[in-house]
C-alpha cells in the first residue's frame, strides 16, 4: 500500500431535510433543502451559529442519522449508513483508553475483520505522517490532547476514505496546538487528495483551509453563502492571515453573521 492515496469522493445533495421529531407538536427542522455538490478532493468548510444544523449535516454525510427528506450520494452511491468510503473525526478523539494507539488505529478494521497484518503497515505509516512515529505502542492516557486528535485522524485515514468528515476536530485544543494542527491537515490533505467536510465556529480556520466556506443560516439550517476561497497553496500561517483576500473572505463571512445578528458588534 502507499502512503495515503486515495482520491477524493464526488459529494451530492439533494433537497437535504431533517426534522428531529421530539415531541409530538413540538418538532424540531434542523435543515431544510439544502442542495450541495463537493467537487471530488475538494476542502469545504462549513460555518453558522450555534444550533444552525452544522453537526446533523455532518452527521447525515456520515449516515449516522436518518434522513426525513432528499438523498446523500458519496461517488454516486446512496448514504443510508456508515460506509468504509467515509472517515469521520470529532472534536472529543474517542480513543478507547484501554487499547494501544495502534489498535484504537486498527479498531475499524478489526470490527470489519480485514486483513490486520496488512493495515497494521499503514497505521504505522499513518502515524509517521502525523509525527507520531514510534507512539504506536503508547496509550492515550500517555498522549497530549493535540497527540490524540493526530491519533483520531489516523483511525478516521485508516480505510482510505474518499471522504473526510470532521467535526470541529480542533475546537477543545489550544491556540498553538491548533495552529499545528491546521497545518498539518492541510499538508496531510495535499498529499492525500481527499474530499473534506469541515465543520467549525472558526471563520479563521474554515477560510484558511477551504477552497470553499459555506455559511449557514440560523435554525432551520440553509446555506446563506457559498464562497470560494481563491489563495495559493500551500497556505502560509504567516503570509496567508496578512493576505488583503484572506482578510476580504473573513468580513464578507462577518458580515453576513452581523446581517443576521450572529455577531452583534458594541
Ligand atoms: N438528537 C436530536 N434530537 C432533537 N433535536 C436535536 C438533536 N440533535 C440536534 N437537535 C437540534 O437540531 C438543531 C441543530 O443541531 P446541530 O447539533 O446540528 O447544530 P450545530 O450547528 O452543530 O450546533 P453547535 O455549533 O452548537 O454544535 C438544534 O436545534 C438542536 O437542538
Amino acid at each position: 500500500m502507499n502512503a495515503i492515496s486515495q482520491t477524493g469522493a464526488a459529494v451530492d445533495i439533494s433537497r437535504l431535510s431533517k426534522t428531529y421529531e421530539v415531541r409530538e407538536d413540538d418538532d424540531v427542522v434542523a435543515l431544510d433543502g439544502i442542495d450541495l455538490q463537493f467537487e471530488p478532493g475538494s476542502f469545504v468548510a462549513v460555518v453558522g451559529p450555534s444550533g444552525c444544523g452544522k453537526s446533523t449535516l455532518l452527521s447525515l454525510m456520515a449516515g449516522l442519522t436518518g434522513i426525513t427528506t432528499g438523498t446523500i450520494a458519496i461517488d454516486g452511491e446512496t448514504i443510508s449508513k456508515p460506509h468504509p468510503k467515509i472517515g469521520v473525526v470529532f472534536q472529543s478523539d474517542l480513543l478507547l483508553y484501554w487499547r494501544t494507539v495502534l489498535d484504537n488505529i486498527l479498531l475499524p478494521i478489526e470490527i470489519k475483520k480485514l486483513d490486520i497484518a496488512r493495515y497494521r503497515v499503514r497505521a504505522e505509516e499513518l502515524l509517521t505522517q502525523v509525527g507520531l512515529e514510534g507512539f504506536g505502542n503508547k496509550y492515550p492516557s500517555e498522549l497530549s490532547g493535540g497527540m490524540r486528535q493526530r491519533v483520531a485522524i489516523c483511525r478516521a485515514l485508516i480505510q482510505e476514505p474518499g471522504l473526510l468528515l470532521m467535526d470541529e476536530p480542533f475546537g477543545a485544543l489550544d491556540a498553538l496546538t491548533r495552529e499545528q494542527m491546521i497545518m498539518d491537515l492541510q499538508a496531510m490533505w495535499l498529499k492525500a487528495g481527499n474530499t473534506v467536510l469541515f465543520i467549525t465556529h472558526g471563520i479563521d480556520e474554515a477560510v484558511f483551509l477551504a477552497d470553499r466556506v459555506l455559511v449557514m443560516s440560523p435554525r432551520p439550517g440553509r446555506i446563506d453563502l457559498d464562497l470560494k476561497i481563491d489563495m495559493p497553496r500551500p497556505r502560509q500561517w504567516g503570509s496567508t492571515h496578512e493576505d488583503k483576500a484572506y482578510h476580504g473572505y473573513v468580513r464578507q463571512i462577518r458580515e453576513i453573521f452581523e446581517a443576521k445578528g450572529v455577531l452583534v458588534s458594541h
